[in-house]
């Protein structure tokens, strides 16, 4: 279970969530709705350990999360170009997580020939799709998905989270999602939580 405690997170002068806490069952979902600049990418990039917050702390069935090592909390960001590494051929990057089979290349609709290819090489959301497969690791028990599938087109989008549910259920694998497709929240969460809380706007 993923337990958020009371997380404060500033960036630089601005507060961006004060005393902000969450439970996260196996295999549950949740998605977060806000408005633009409201804060989750940052929120996701805490919640993964990619920078610290003010105070509370993230917790992984009671412990803190790894410090070195391969985070079970993974994070993909809703611009992937950003973190890949301009210089290796995406395979490389894939692969410093796992190795996924043609199976689950297939399921998430990579093609083999993109991974010999640098990311400017790829559309965004060829792209993304390698940066969502890598996220998928079977190490990992908590998946952030910020905007994941914005870049894809509607039949792409579909499928991708056919697969990313039936890998949910299936592991269990737990998801935060971030989107601003209300339709999409509904369909893939068990519960939404949006901001402005209702009546504090
Ligand atoms: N590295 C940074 N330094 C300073 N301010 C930042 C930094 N990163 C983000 N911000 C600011 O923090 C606020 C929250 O940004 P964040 O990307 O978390 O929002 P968001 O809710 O994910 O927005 P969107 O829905 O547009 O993606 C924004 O006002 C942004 O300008």
């Amino acid at each position: 279970m993923l337990t958020v405690n009371h997380l404060t997170i500033t960036q630089g002068e601005r507060q961006l969530w004060r005393d902000f806490s969450l439970q996260l069952l196996p295999g549950e979902r949740i998605g977060i709705a806000a408005p633009s600049g409201w804060g989750k990418t940052t929120l996701g990039r805490v919640l993964a350990g990619w920078q610290p917050a003010l105070s509370g702390d993230v917790l992984l069935d009671g412990k803190a999360l790894p410090l070195n090592g391969y985070c079970p909390v993974q994070l993909v960001p809703q611009h992937p170009e950003l973190t890949f590494n301009p210089y290796r051929t995406t395979d490389r990057s894939l692969n410093d997580a796992w190795r996924p089979d043609d199976a689950q290349l297939e399921r998430f609709a990579v093609q083999a020939e993109w991974l010999n290819r640098r990311p400017h090489q790829l559309s965004g959301g060829e792209l993304a799709r390698i940066a969502l497969l890598r996220a998928l690791d079977p190490r990992t028990r908590v998946l952030i998905a910020d905007e994941v599938t914005a870049q894809l087109d509607p039949r792409i989008q579909r499928s991708i989270w056919q697969e990313l549910l039936l890998e949910s259920r299936q592991r269990p694998l737990s998801m935060i999602i971030f989107s601003h497709q209300q339709a999409l929240l509904e369909q893939v969460c068990h519960r939404i939580i949006r901001f402005p809380a209702e009546g504090t706007e």
